[in-house]
């Protein structure tokens, strides 16, 4: 129950073949870090169960329309937005975008601010934030879509200690409510404490499993191409 099923996904970007014949099961209600070298497919696999990106072949089943926090490098700086109205976003799978807030939706997008620890800037302008606020703001915004998925492309990517401790709560918090989580890190030791890890190389899936198990030395030599510790 709330897991994801990938079947035999292949994906290309115009004539660039990028996923080959993937098939995987995420679990439900499980944290499971997405982990592989530059270039592996880790987020154009998050596009493709996100529904960003069609297969060209194969076949992805999820429980429910996902919440997808991308990277902060890919919203623009430049949208005249408060994070308060970016969290608010998040409220739109719920009521539509022209409905008003309902006084659920106000105290789930208190909640989220208050998870992330930017209630003090809620009503400052997301292009005047420094990045590591925008990627929280974004991560709210995804926490409050109340998805029964969630995906996340490198959500701690240049956060602060802090930053990545609240993060790491709040999805604790979620996974706990029984939301299943994908989590693309380049972190091992965060990948380390996920419930299951994906590890990808060249498009193809190379292992899945418990962390410790996908993540034995010669594995992590071969997919970074770094010398063999241990
Ligand atoms: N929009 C695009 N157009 C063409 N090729 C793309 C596009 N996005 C990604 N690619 C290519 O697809 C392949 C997989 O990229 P992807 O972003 O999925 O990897 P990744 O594992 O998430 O990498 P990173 O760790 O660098 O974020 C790479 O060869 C990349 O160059």
């Amino acid at each position: 129950m709330n897991e994801v099923t990938v079947r035999d996904v292949h994906a290309s970007y115009g004539p660039r073949k990028v996923l080959h014949g993937l098939t995987a099961v995420v679990p439900g209600a499980r944290l499971t870090a997405v982990v592989g070298a530059n270039g592996a497919g880790k987020s154009s696999l998050l596009n493709v169960i996100a529904g960003v990106l069609a297969p060209t072949a194969g076949s992805v089943t999820n429980p429910c329309r996902p919440a997808y926090v991308t990277q902060h490098s890919e919203v623009s700086g430049a949208l005249p937005i408060t994070v308060r109205a970016t969290v608010a976003m998040g409220r739109w799978a719920h009521r539509g975008p022209w409905r008003r807030l309902s006084t659920k939706d106000k105290a789930v997008i208190d909640e989220c601010l208050e998870r992330l620890d930017i209630t003090s800037i809620a009503d400052r302008r997301l292009g005047a934030l420094s990045g590591g606020q925008r990627q929280r703001a974004l991560v709210a915004q995804g926490l409050a879509q109340q998805s029964g998925l969630l995906l996340l492309d490198e959500p701690a990517a240049g956060l602060d200690l802090r930053a990545r401790t609240l993060i790491d709560e709040a999805l604790d918090a979620v996974r706990s409510e029984g939301v299943t989580i994908m989590r693309v890190t380049h972190d091992l030791a965060v990948a380390d404490q996920a419930d299951h890890c994906l590890l990808l190389r060249n498009g193809h899936l190379v292992a899945e499993g418990p962390p410790r198990s996908v993540l034995t030395p010669d594995r992590v030599a071969e997919a970074w191409g770094v010398p063999r510790v241990g």
